[in-house]
């Protein structure tokens, strides 16, 4: 299924390990690839970095230590990029997306937001993933200075009213229970895109 313009994007948020893979991956599991893509801003950072300094791209994209290793100088050099042009990862991460819902897996910054909202201020919703520090530290997390203290995992702490927040603990309601109402407006706005024609987006929220 192919449209020019997203039906719905999901501007995901939340602190590293508190799931943000996992949860966008469940949502594009429930809603399937041909309807949903997930568009990671980090994708064509990490691409560019491990192309520059001779690093396995794959594992810099994997859950493992690997990118962890690299994350304090990646996020120096990401800003350096977006110093001039804050929406550069952004437009590279969505330029072939053709799906009709969009799920961005990681905004960090307040501009990354900024830019799906007005980009596709009627189809933008943000989700704020959020799960307690012991929980994080279970699945591998500890603090590190000039990462967890700086704007890369701080931006959108504060300043911004999520349309949703899903609370990734084992003790909360399920994923699937918590994510009923974002799935069903994904559903609708597929639904509704099957009727109009692909140019014309839908005011469904
Ligand atoms: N609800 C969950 N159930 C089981 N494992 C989870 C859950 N949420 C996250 N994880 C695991 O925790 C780790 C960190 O999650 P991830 O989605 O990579 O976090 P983030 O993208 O926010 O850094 C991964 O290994 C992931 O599989
Ligand atoms: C340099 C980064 O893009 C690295 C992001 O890597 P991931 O998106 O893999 O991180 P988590 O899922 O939170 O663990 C951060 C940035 O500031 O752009």
């Amino acid at each position: 299924m192919e449209v020019s313009e997203p039906r719905l994007v999901l501007v995901f948020s939340g602190k590293r390990k508190s799931g943000k893979d996992y949860v966008t991956d469940l949502i594009q599991d429930r809603l399937g690839s041909d309807v949903c893509c997930i568009l990671r801003l980090s994708g064509p950072l990490k691409q560019q970095y491990a192309e520059e300094h001779g690093l396995d791209l794959q594992q810099l994209l994997g859950p493992g230590p690997y990118k962890e290793q690299y994350r304090a100088d990646m996020i120096r050099w990401g800003e350096t990029r977006r110093h001039d042009d804050p929406g550069f990862f952004c437009r590279l991460a969505t330029r072939e997306a053709c799906q009709p819902v969009w799920v961005v897996s990681d905004a960090r910054r307040q501009t990354d937001l900024q830019f799906f909202c007005s980009e596709f201020p009627r189809q933008t919703q943000s989700v704020r993933v959020q799960s307690s520090e012991k929980t994080r530290k279970q699945r591998g997390w500890s603090f590190s200075t000039g990462v967890d203290d700086a704007e890369s995992e701080c931006g959108l702490d504060s300043g911004v009213e999520f349309d949703w927040i899903i609370t990734n603990e084992a003790d909360a309601p399920s994923l699937d229970e918590q994510l009923q109402p974002i799935l069903k407006l994904a559903e609708k706005a597929v639904t509704s895109s099957r009727s109009r024609p692909p140019d014309d987006p839908v005011l469904f929220l």
